[in-house]
């Protein structure tokens, strides 16, 4: 199967497991700025658009990142990757009808990626909400990025590039790669950083207003939230970030401002030097505590 048919709309969603869900609930709702959108199967939803759901929080012994859901552009391309990972030796998981309705989402399955062990999710589409989407405090635009760390980034490009159509744009030496889920124009939705052993790393929203970031850094000093890296300015797709703790100690980005690509004739990935600058144009240092919190959840997929 050729990977041309294998086309991304979106990064659709993220489950996130939580210590106290009552606790999270509050503060994705409050401090992050996401709008509640009902509960199922011990999920609490949370939306930054008019979909179904942008964020599903569930209660867990420890923190870190369920699932990750990715959208495609219809059931062509949800095939084509289908066969792509059963010709890999992957063997993908469908998702019952009535679990499906209870994410809304349409014609579903799962693998296990080998890289990191994540639980991959992969629907053509997903329903939307019934009631109008507006916007909170803060004027999140849409669910940015994930990126998860581990220690091997040429296995991730690997599988994530050949089987899954990704495409790279920029990396930074031995630390980041930044890849885009194609034909998907965000510069990334999807980053690996260097890390010993398979963990969370961070979980990105994108911000519409520079305001944002400003009133985000004044709100989290009034409530005690742990700023850890930023305000600052990524040279990779020029956004301005700013990253807070949840209250596990999961590492939270607001970014405003990305690169977007042409689906033809893109630009070739650039390779950034491992230096201070290169992830922040400003000369800013993280806190100790950025992007150390958040286990895989790894699960035995079984049809
Ligand atoms: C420091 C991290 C991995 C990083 C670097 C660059 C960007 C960007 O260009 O947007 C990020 O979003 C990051 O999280
Ligand atoms: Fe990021």
């Amino acid at each position: 199967m050729s990977l041309e048919k294998i086309r991304f709309r979106r990064l659709g969603y993220l489950a996130l497991n939580v210590t106290d869900l009552d606790r999270s609930t509050k503060f994705y709702e409050d401090i992050v700025g996401l709008t509640p959108a009902g509960s199922a199967l011990g999920y609490n939803f949370f939306r930054c658009s008019d979909k179904h759901h942008d964020i599903a929080l569930t209660q867990a012994k420890v923190p870190g990142v369920k699932r990750i859901g990715w959208e495609m552009e219809g059931s062509e391309a949800l095939a084509a990757l289908r066969d792509r990972f059963n010709e890999y030796g992957l063997k993908p998981v469908p998702v019952s009808n009535s679990e499906a309705d209870a994410l809304g989402i349409n014609e579903a399955f799962r693998i296990s990626d080998p890289v990191f062990g994540a639980t991959m999710e992969f629907f053509s589409s997903m329903d939307c909400s019934d009631e109008a989407f507006t916007p909170t405090h803060t004027k999140i635009a849409r669910l940015g990025h994930i990126v998860l760390g581990g220690p091997d980034l040429a296995a991730a490009e690997e599988f994530f590039g050949n089987q899954m159509n990704f495409r790279v744009s920029d990396r930074i030496d031995g630390a980041v790669v930044h890849m885009r889920c194609f034909p998907n124009p965000l510069h990334h939705s999807f980053g690996v950083g260097r890390a010993a052993a398979p963990q969370l790393h961070h979980v990105n929203f994108m911000v519409t207003d520079i305001d944002d970031i400003g009133r985000a850094n004044v709100r989290m000093k009034r409530e005690g939230v742990p700023i850890v890296y930023g305000p600052g300015k990524h040279p990779q797709s020029e956004s301005m970030f700013f990253y807070f703790l949840d209250p596990d100690g999961i590492t939270l980005e607001y970014s405003f401002g990305m690169e977007e690509f042409p689906e033809t004739d893109a630009r070739e990935p650039r390779l950034f030097p491992l230096s201070v600058e290169s992830s922040d144009h400003w000369g800013g240092l993280p806190e100790p505590e950025f992007a150390k919190v958040g286990a895989i959840e790894r699960l035995e997929l079984t049809s």
